[in-house]
Parts: C-alpha cells; sequence; structure tokens
C-alpha cells in the first residue's frame, strides 16, 4: 500500500489535472479524497507533536479547499463552494487564490460590498502574480461600479442604445428603490410605492434566476419547441434552488396560486442581495410540483428592449423567472412597465405613482375591450376586478355600449366609432380618468382614425384633439408604443417641433423606456418607435 505521502501526491496531480481539463466533477471527487486524507494526517500529526509536518499539509489543505471551491462554483454549488471558501480561509485568512474565487461567487450572487472586502484583502497579498493581480484589478473595478450602481440605481443605457444595441447588453447590477411588500386588494401580496415618483422612475431591478430563450420558426413547430423550452426551464430553476440556498430561499417566498388570501409577506431585506441571510436560510425543500405551480404562476416572457425596438426576431421567445417581479400584480390601469436587458429585468414607473399605490404591471393587452380583457384575464387563472374593470362592468348593461362594440367588430368607419362614443360618454357622464378607461378599451377605433390623415380631415372637428386623447390614455393606463406613435406621428407633422412638444415627448418616452437613457437615446428611440 502506498504512502499516506505518495497518495496524497497522487490524489492532488490527479485533482490538478481534472480541474484543468474542465472536468469539474471528477475534480471534486479527487479533491473531497485529498482534503479528507489530508485532515486525517493532520490529526495524526498533532498526535505527535515533534512534527513540523503541520504547516505545510495545511497549506497544502487551504490550496485543496480552494482548488474545489473553484470546481464546485463552475458547477454552480454555491453554497458548498462557499463553504469551501470559509473553511479555506481559516487556514489562511489573506489566501489570494480563494479571496478571488470567493469574491467572484459573491459578485455573482449580486452580494457587491462583500466581494468588494474579498478583492481588497486579495490586494493585499504580496504573493499576487502580475497575472493574477491584473485579472483582480478587473474584478475590483467591475466589483466598485456594481456597488455603486446597486446603492444608487444610477443606470445608463445610453452608449448601448446610442451604438444601436450592438454588442453585448450592458452589464447591470440588482437594485431596490423606492417600493415595498405589502398585503393587496387586488390579490395576496402586492409591490407598493413607498414615497411619490414620477413617470420613468426606476423602482427595482433584478436579475433572473433562470432564463431559457430560442428562436421559435415555423408552425407546429413553434408548439412542440416551447415544451422542450418550458422543461428546460423548470430543470433549471430546479437545479439552482438544489445548489443555491438562497435561491430556494427566494423561491419559497412565491405564490404557487392557492390560499393567496392569508399567504406570508416576505421581509423586503430578504430581496436585498447585500443582506448577510445565513441565519435565515429556509430549511423548506421545493418538490417538483411545487415548483411546476409557482414557474406556472410567476414567470414572465422576455420581452427584450432590443429585439423589440427594433422590431427584430419575431420568432424570439425567452421565459424566466425574475422574483422582485413576481409580486407585482395584474391591473388593467398599470403604472409601471418592465424592460428586459440582458438577464435583468428593470421596473420603472410607466406614469406618475403616488406614495402608497399599488405598483402594478399588464399582464396582457391592456388596450383591449373589457370582454377581451376578460378573456386574457382568465386564462391567467384570475378574473380582474382593477377599478377599471369594475366601472366598465357597470357601464356594460348600457345598449349603447354594447352597439359602438358590435360596429367596431364590424369594421364601421372608425371615426364614426370614436364620434359615437365621444358622445356616448358626455351623455353617460363619464368623467376624467373614466374617459381614459374607455378610450383604452376602443384603442383601435382611436389609433384607426387618429393613424390615418383622412379620417382625421374628415373628423377633425367632431372628434377631441390627438393631444387630449393620447394624455388621458396614457393618465389611465401609463405610457405605450402604440399611444405614443400617435403623438409622434403629428410632431412629425408640425414645421419645427417645439420645445415644449418636445419636453412632452421625452416625458412620455420616460414613462415608456424609463429614465436609464439620456435625451439623445431617448430620440433614437423614440424615433425606431414610430418608424
Ligand atoms: C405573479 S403573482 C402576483 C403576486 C401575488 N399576488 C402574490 O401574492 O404572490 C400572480 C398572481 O396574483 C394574483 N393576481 C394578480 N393580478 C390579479 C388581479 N388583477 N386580480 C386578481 N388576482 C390577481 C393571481 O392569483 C395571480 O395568479
Amino acid at each position: 500500500m502506498a504512502e499516506p505521502e505518495e497518495l496524497l501526491q497522487e490524489l492532488r496531480s490527479k485533482a490538478t489535472e481534472l480541474l484543468l481539463r474542465e472536468d469539474y466533477k471528477e475534480s471534486i471527487t479527487a479533491y473531497s479524497q485529498f482534503i479528507t486524507l489530508c485532515q486525517d494526517q493532520i490529526k495524526k500529526t498533532h498526535e505527535n507533536p515533534d512534527t513540523d509536518h503541520v504547516p505545510k499539509l495545511q497549506k497544502s489543505l487551504c490550496l485543496a479547499l480552494s482548488n474545489r471551491a473553484e470546481a464546485r462554483s463552475r458547477l454552480r454549488e454555491i453554497g458548498e463552494a462557499l463553504k469551501d471558501c470559509d473553511e479555506a480561509l481559516r487556514i489562511e485568512t489573506a489566501h489570494f487564490k480563494t479571496l478571488l474565487c470567493k469574491g467572484k461567487i459573491l459578485m455573482n450572487l449580486n452580494k457587491y460590498s462583500m466581494a468588494l472586502d474579498c478583492f481588497k484583502t486579495a490586494q493585499l497579498d504580496p504573493q499576487a502574480s502580475d497575472g493574477s493581480s491584473k485579472s483582480l484589478n478587473g474584478h475590483l473595478e467591475k466589483c466598485k461600479k456594481m456597488e455603486f450602481l446597486s446603492r444608487t440605481g444610477a443606470f445608463d443605457l445610453s452608449d448601448w442604445v446610442v451604438n444601436g444595441f450592438r454588442g453585448k447588453p450592458p452589464e447591470l447590477a440588482e437594485y431596490i428603490g423606492p417600493v415595498q411588500i405589502r398585503k393587496s386588494d387586488i390579490g395576496g401580496r402586492g409591490l407598493f410605492a413607498t414615497k411619490n415618483i414620477d413617470a420613468g422612475t426606476l423602482l427595482f431591478v433584478t436579475k433572473a434566476i433562470a432564463i431559457e430563450r430560442s428562436i421559435l420558426g415555423g408552425e407546429g413547430l413553434g408548439d412542440n419547441a416551447q415544451l422542450v423550452m418550458w422543461k428546460k426551464f423548470i430543470d433549471e430553476v430546479t437545479n439552482s434552488a438544489s445548489k443555491c440556498p438562497r435561491t430556494n430561499n427566494l423561491l419559497t417566498t412565491l405564490s404557487s396560486g392557492d390560499g393567496e388570501f392569508d399567504i406570508e409577506i416576505p421581509d423586503m431585506s430578504l430581496f436585498r442581495p447585500e443582506t448577510d441571510d445565513s441565519c435565515r436560510i429556509s430549511v423548506e425543500k421545493l418538490d417538483k410540483n411545487r415548483i411546476l405551480s409557482i414557474l406556472d404562476v410567476n414567470s414572465l416572457v422576455e420581452d427584450a428592449v432590443s429585439a423589440k425596438v427594433l422590431g427584430k426576431n419575431s420568432d424570439y421567445y425567452g421565459i424566466g423567472l425574475w422574483v422582485l417581479a413576481s409580486f407585482i400584480n395584474h391591473s388593467c390601469v398599470p403604472n409601471a412597465r418592465r424592460l428586459h436587458v440582458g438577464d435583468h429585468v428593470l421596473v420603472h414607473a410607466s406614469r406618475d405613482v403616488k406614495a402608497g399605490e399599488e405598483i402594478t404591471f399588464a399582464y396582457f393587452d391592456v388596450l383591449s375591450p373589457l370582454g377581451k380583457r376578460r378573456e386574457l384575464s382568465r386564462s391567467w387563472g384570475f378574473d380582474c376586478c382593477c377599478k377599471r374593470c369594475r366601472f366598465e362592468e357597470g357601464l356594460h348593461s348600457r345598449q349603447e355600449v354594447r352597439e359602438i362594440e358590435v360596429s367596431l367588430e364590424r369594421g364601421m368607419d372608425s371615426g364614426a366609432v370614436v364620434f359615437r362614443l365621444e358622445e356616448g360618454m358626455r351623455g353617460w357622464m363619464v368623467r376624467g380618468k373614466e374617459k381614459g378607461y374607455l378610450r383604452a378599451s376602443f384603442w383601435a377605433a382611436f389609433s384607426e382614425a387618429y393613424g390615418s390623415e383622412k379620417l382625421v380631415k374628415r373628423w377633425s372637428r367632431r372628434i377631441p384633439l390627438a393631444d387630449t386623447i393620447v394624455d388621458s390614455v396614457v393618465e389611465a393606463v401609463g405610457s405605450d408604443e402604440r399611444v405614443l406613435k400617435i403623438s409622434m406621428g403629428r410632431l412629425k407633422k408640425i414645421d419645427g417641433c417645439g420645445v415644449l412638444e418636445m419636453e412632452r415627448a421625452q416625458k412620455l418616452g420616460r414613462g415608456l423606456f424609463g429614465k436609464a437613457m439620456k435625451k439623445q437615446a431617448m430620440k433614437i428611440l423614440l424615433d425606431l418607435c414610430c418608424s
């Protein structure tokens, strides 16, 4: 039998070779054998105080733990990788390689200031070679930037937009702005504004737990490919939950559809990546069925801003889970929109929001009539009872409303539909925001009437100004590309568009795309939107 010394040497070489070959699974097995043997040797050597072997063995053990952590992090076994790092750092508090590995893991977990501490301590190590210190400096700079962004939310997507969305999307950090989770009158829990905010204000940025993307081309192929994607997506989420305790913990806070009435309100600190959650990790393990139900209720379709604005890749389909965004309920008078950039989602106010108001998204197209919205909300598994739905249900018993609906369906001149609706609203004493609700419901007619020069000419004396319609629809349902298009189309026709008009367009643009772009980038987006 080989002597322990030889065996250790053999195992170390094997593990290192496997690591270099990127065979992480086998390398972990070899390092585990090495670590166990090494720990045994240390114990035995301790029993025999004559020997000076201990420091040497400790050094080897520290390096093996560090390398196993690296292999584990590559396999996204985050919890185990961090444990290895901590054990290695207990042996050697300033071990360069371990600090670099731990820093990178923490940065991936969006724990920027903790990662920064690791990189700063590693910088002090005199043994860091030129090559490794270069890579360390790179991580340090990136981490500083991320830490600043996650604290301030000062994101700027301008360069990316101005460069035509070329290259990789900008790197984003997780950020939580003026929002908190509370019990909602709409259903279960919801997200609420903690202060008055104006259109375009960033509410939060969060990274997906998992995203599955594909180009789904061709009829028939689509359904099958979607099923395959869905399966991969479920596997990816299950895998992340089993390997990362924080992910598992976050998933346990999400609704699986049942019993939303008395569902627990999670503490906001749970969503702040920097919070030390080691003592709060839930022991609850999620089985596949629960994960399936959670994904069913909370997954979102990715709507990449680059693809959307450029109108490219209409067959592109992405599905993902963004935990904090999952607390946002649907409303047919939404006040927030999301922007997908890389694996992150940026959520901003799409109109001005008052402190205490619930933040809501549109889960489906809200520029559609009540009947269609009812159908869509049922396909999501609930009956929407937002204030717009309640108001329109009250009005729906009126014969005239149904007649307008029918005339729209039958393709009647849309100028005439708009005229009838506007006249009707006068008679039914519809006021203020509620006018916006109905205009949004009959948007198809408004869009056609105000989008056609011929119809505008024919009806202009009998229907309201385009700006009045745009303002009231935006006040009701927030900014929307189609509404903005009407406004921008009109601006283009005015010779030498004035400062006030441009300011107005920029405000609508902020509601649509958020404030993370400067004026020049916003102008490009607005032009693209209308082209
Ligand atoms: C993504 S979750 C939203 C957060 C959820 N309320 C919670 O407590 O976790 C989606 C679920 O919220 C509920 N929901 C969202 N919008 C709703 C609405 N307008 N009316 C009724 N229920 C709604 C439905 O149960 C839906 O399946």
